[in-house]
């Protein structure tokens, strides 16, 4: 998979050169580009925005300039066609919420394209010039709250993205029991030793080797943990779960 990231603030991104999605770059699993969007601006000053039409506070950035990135990093301007499916993403807090399931699909793309906003954001009619150009184009939101630009949102994507790729989590298992799974719930509370710490004891049942039992008490867990911090969820599960956990054992 390639993932490229446009930015007025490249650095922002060098976060993405530590751990599983910097090993991940190594290890040829992820083609992973950050692009400073200064470099297609075309005057002395490098500069990417301007006054809003309509007036109002702060600066707009410019479609000339988005556009002339994009196209290349989108492999627009050489009038060949791109290979693959190919998603041009768009953090902003007027975005839809970004999703396991969204984040599922996107790691199935042959090509991210994150486009960094910064100030009041990126002039509107470059969305809709590439969704009119036919890219697949998603105005996201981590959630109901203002960043000061798109590149935090995009740390975000990179990650959730690429620890879903082949390759990348060492054990794929802990991939099937996370919160947001198919399971469609919070994950169970996690221990390790020591079995006792500041008084507090690890769950009986944990230490009694009883695997249909442990698995029982994690899904009952899970079940509960949900219901108290995410009722919005428990109404997505299949009924006839919640009646099990009250039959549990
Ligand atoms: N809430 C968000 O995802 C966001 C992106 C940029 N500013 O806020």
């Amino acid at each position: 998979m390639r993932i490229d990231v446009v930015t007025i603030f490249p650095g922002y991104l060098d976060a993405l050169d530590l751990s599983l999605v910097g090993k991940a770059r190594r290890d040829g699993l992820l083609d992973l580009r950050v692009h400073d969007l200064r470099d297609w601006t075309t005057d002395r000053h490098r500069t990417v925005d301007d006054t809003p039409f309509g007036g109002g506070a702060g600066m707009v950035m410019r479609p000339d300039v988005w556009g002339r990135a994009l196209d290349d990093v989108l492999g627009r301007t050489g009038g060949g066609d791109p290979a693959g499916r190919q998603v041009l993403l768009v953090p902003t807090p007027s975005g839809e919420r970004l999703t396991q399931r969204t984040v599922e699909d996107l790691a199935t793309v042959d090509q991210l394209v994150l486009a960094c906003g910064r100030y009041e954001g990126i002039d509107a009619r470059v969305a809709e010039h590439y969704a009119d150009a036919g890219v697949e184009v998603r105005e996201f939101s981590l959630g109901d709250y203002v960043l000061n630009g798109g590149e935090v949102a995009a740390l975000v994507v990179v990650e959730a993205v690429a620890r879903l790729l082949p390759g990348v989590v060492g054990n794929p298992q802990s991939l099937v029991e996370e919160s947001h799974g198919a399971a469609g719930l919070l994950e169970y509370p996690v221990y390790t030793k020591p079995p006792a710490w500041a008084g507090r004891e690890v769950p009986e049942i944990l230490l009694s080797g009883h695997h249909g039992n442990i698995a029982r008490w994690r899904r009952d867990l899970a079940l509960e943990r949900t219901a108290e911090r995410r009722p919005d969820m428990v109404g997505t599960l299949d009924p006839a779960d919640l009646d099990r956990r009250d039959r549990a054992v």
